[in-house]
Parts: structure tokens; C-alpha cells; sequence
């Protein structure tokens, strides 16, 4: 018998203002259950273990989003958040459990790696999510590309790379307005520094760097919030590889 996710309704409560419905529960637990499956052919996540993979996938891809959910008072933060594209998603982390959660949102889920689309892929139709595209490609390819290029409202990217090249891929694919979410475990200062002045160079500015506690294992977590305040300079994203080879 396979592992059942917590449902950890007071906690989705007290930190999002918001609790899944029974259908969104039944696709969170549908999710972990292909993933452990697709595990035995590739290796998606090292977290396997039921609460750890509510805490460190579900749980943190929406804590680092929550400016999407209501409020305590019933304001919603931001509302015009209909394209969102997750870069390097990997198994789908974090853009499947938004995709889950805020059905209102269109989301493009982007790797590099065909495998973990073609995974992805097998997967949709069983999770029930008709509010998700896939896209096998590099995201200094499609930053380029006028079909992507300045078209989301909200990029998330986890686990990708540094702060300065995860920049330079998110900032090139939002609209002006639009708002890039980096999830990170750590940030010093060094890379703080480094990242305001990435930042400048392609049109984004540093909105936000917020320090949050894990509410079980009450690890530290970060995500830097960067607004696209300009037009990118055409020249990015560079060619593939050069964002990790010669960091901004
Ligand atoms: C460590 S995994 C993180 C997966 C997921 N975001 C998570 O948090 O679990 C990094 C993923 O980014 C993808 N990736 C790395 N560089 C990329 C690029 N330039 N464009 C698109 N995908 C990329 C890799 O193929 C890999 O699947």
C-alpha cells in the first residue's frame, strides 16, 4: 500500500489562509504517488518519505506563491496572475502544485531535460490539470523566442542555479510588471550584492528577500521577489550556458 499524504489543514490554514478542497487533497496525493512510481525509472526527487515531501515540495513550492492566495482580511495580494511559467521545473516542482491549487492560472512548465517532460507529460492527464503546458527546451533559448519572451505574469524557478543566472533566466520571459520568484534555501550577502547588480542590467529590481521557518522541521527557507521594472536589453538571456559559465 502506498504512503498517504498528511492533510495539514490548520497549517495550510494558518500560513496560506487557505485549505485544499477534497479534489485538490485527492491530486496532491496522486502527485507524490507518480512521482515514487516515475522515481523506480529516473531519479526525480530524493525526497520520498510522506511528511518530508509535503513540507519540502508542496508546502514550500506554495509558501513561496502565497502572494496568490487571500489574505486573513480577504485582500488578495496580486490578482492578474494568469501565465506562469516554472523554469527547470523538474518533476514539476513548484509549478504542479500551483497548477493544483490556483486553477485560474495557465502554467508553462519548462526543462531542459526531455525525460522529465515526457514524465511530466504521462502525468497530467492522471492528476486532471488541463491549466498546464510543457516545454522541452533551455530557458536561454526560450527567452529569446517572441512566443515566450516578455509574456508571463509570474516566473518561478527552484533549484536551478545561482541567484544572478536564475535572474537572468526569469527577467527576460516576464512582462513589464511581471514578478520573479527564487526559491532558495540559503542567501548570503555576497550573493545579495551580486544579484542587485545583475538585476539592474536586465530591467528587474530587487522587490523583496523574505526569511521563512518550514513549519515542521522548522528549517530556514528564502525567496527573492524580483519585479521586471524595464525592457530587458535583447542581448537576454545569452547563448545557452554563458548565464552559468560567466555569471552577471
Ligand atoms: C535540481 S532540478 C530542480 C527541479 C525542481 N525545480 C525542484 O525544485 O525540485 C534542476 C532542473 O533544472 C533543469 N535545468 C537546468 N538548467 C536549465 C536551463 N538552462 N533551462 C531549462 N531547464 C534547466 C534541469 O534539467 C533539472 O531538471
Amino acid at each position: 500500500m502506498l504512503p498517504s499524504l498528511p492533510q495539514m489543514n490548520e497549517i495550510w490554514q494558518q500560513t496560506l489562509n487557505w485549505q485544499p478542497t477534497q479534489k485538490q487533497q485527492e491530486q496532491f496525493q496522486r502527485f507524490y504517488e507518480l512521482i515514487l512510481d516515475g522515481n523506480r525509472q529516473m531519479n526525480l526527487t530524493r525526497i520520498t518519505e510522506p511528511v518530508e515531501f509535503w513540507e519540502k515540495h508542496l508546502w514550500d513550492s506554495l509558501r513561496g506563491v502565497a502572494l496568490l492566495f487571500c489574505s486573513a482580511d480577504g485582500e488578495t495580494f496580486q490578482r492578474n496572475v494568469s501565465t506562469v511559467i516554472d523554469i527547470g521545473t523538474g518533476a514539476g516542482i513548484p509549478g504542479i502544485p500551483l497548477a493544483i491549487a490556483v486553477t485560474d492560472s495557465v502554467v508553462t512548465l519548462l526543462d531542459s531535460t526531455r525525460k522529465k517532460i515526457n514524465f511530466i507529460d504521462t502525468i497530467l492527464t492522471r492528476l486532471e490539470l488541463d491549466n498546464v503546458k510543457t516545454i522541452t527546451s533551455r530557458a536561454e533559448e526560450i527567452g529569446q523566442d517572441p512566443q515566450h519572451r516578455q509574456t508571463y505574469d509570474l516566473a518561478l524557478v527552484r533549484a536551478v542555479g545561482t541567484v544572478t543566472v536564475c535572474a537572468e533566466y526569469a527577467l527576460p520571459l516576464l512582462k513589464q510588471n511581471g514578478l520573479a520568484v527564487i526559491y532558495r534555501g540559503n542567501c548570503t550577502k555576497e550573493e545579495t550584492t551580486s544579484l542587485e547588480n545583475a538585476v539592474q542590467q536586465l530591467g528587474g529590481a530587487v522587490e523583496s528577500i523574505e526569511q521563512f521557518t518550514t513549519p515542521l522541521s522548522q528549517s530556514i527557507r528564502h525567496c527573492i521577489y524580483l519585479r521586471k521594472v524595464a525592457t530587458t536589453p535583447a542581448k537576454f538571456p545569452r547563448a545557452a550556458g554563458v548565464p552559468t559559465q560567466k555569471p552577471l
